[in-house]
């Protein structure tokens, strides 16, 4: 279970450019739970996102994950919980270095039990094992220069690298928004069968809406710092497209 309870954020707090970004916001996800965030432009949604991954600190309110107060916790403390895929798909991966040594720092960096860190080929294997599962046959090319592949491999690969680790929820923030629609489409299927096989909870912000009707089992929408809306699976699967539509007006 994550919880937020009470979170409130304000930015450049007593200048003349002070904004309130989240109001009071409160928000358990519970195991398995893939949530999608909608909301008009500055509604809060990234900031919502940013204080769950610890990149912002909030002003008041708690964050736990499990039993375990976060709140205070910086983003680097936080990895071993919180897996992060962000819009530009240069940000997640290293572009000098193959797709092999992607994946050994990956594993370096969250000491996956899941493989073992190495240079021998019992790593490189269970590597291609895995990266087969996406279905595009970067398998063969795990000595390639993670720089070469297309934005959408990159991403693919970089939510392959976050669930191998033991990252209790995945963040993300409109990961296709740089993508073509083909490669974005890979990308959205790519997280969905993640999430599902490894049973992840999980935050999806997308601006389309198209995308939070087919994804998620939990849909909210933000409005001015707040969840305005926040519809169970159920309900989520009786909305319609027009009212989805209108909660914008
Ligand atoms: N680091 C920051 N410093 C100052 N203001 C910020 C900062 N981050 C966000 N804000 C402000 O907080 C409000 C909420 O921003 P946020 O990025 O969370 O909205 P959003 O719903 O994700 O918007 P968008 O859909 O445009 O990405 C906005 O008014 C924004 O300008």
């Amino acid at each position: 279970m994550i919880s937020l309870s009470a979170i409130h954020k304000t930015f450049n707090k007593g200048e003349p450019n002070e904004v309130v970004a989240l109001r009071d916001v409160s928000l358990a996800l519970k195991p398995s739970e893939y949530l999608v965030v909608i909301g008009p432009n500055g509604s809060g949604k990234s900031t919502l996102l940013n204080v769950l991954a610890g990149s912002v600190l909030p002003s008041s309110g708690e964050i736990k994950i499990g039993a375990q107060n976060v709140t205070a916790l910086p983003e680097y403390n936080r990895s071993k919980w919180v897996a992060r895929i962000f819009q530009d798909p240069l940000k997640g991966t290293a572009p000098e270095l193959s797709i092999l040594d992607n994946f050994r720092l990956a594993a370096l960096r969250t000491s996956a039990k899941t493989l073992k860190v190495g240079t021998t080929n019992t790593f490189k294997d269970a590597v291609k094992t895995q990266i087969s599962q996406l279905g595009m046959g970067l398998e063969n090319k795990v000595n390639q220069q993670m720089g070469t592949l297309s934005g959408g491999q990159r991403q693919a690969l970089t939510l392959l690298m976050c669930v191998m680790d033991e990252a209790k929820i995945l963040l993300l923030d409109e990961p296709t928004a740089a993508l073509d629609p083909r490669s974005a489409e890979l990308v959205l299927q790519t997280a969905d069968k993640l999430i599902r096989e490894h049973q992840l909870t999980a935050l999806l912000i997308t601006h389309q809406l198209k995308d939070a009707f087919r994804f998620g089992n939990r849909l909210i929408f933000m409005r001015e710092g707040e969840i305005s809306k926040d519809l169970d699976a159920g309900e989520k699967g009786r909305l319609s497209e027009e009212e989805l539509y209108k909660w914008f007006m």
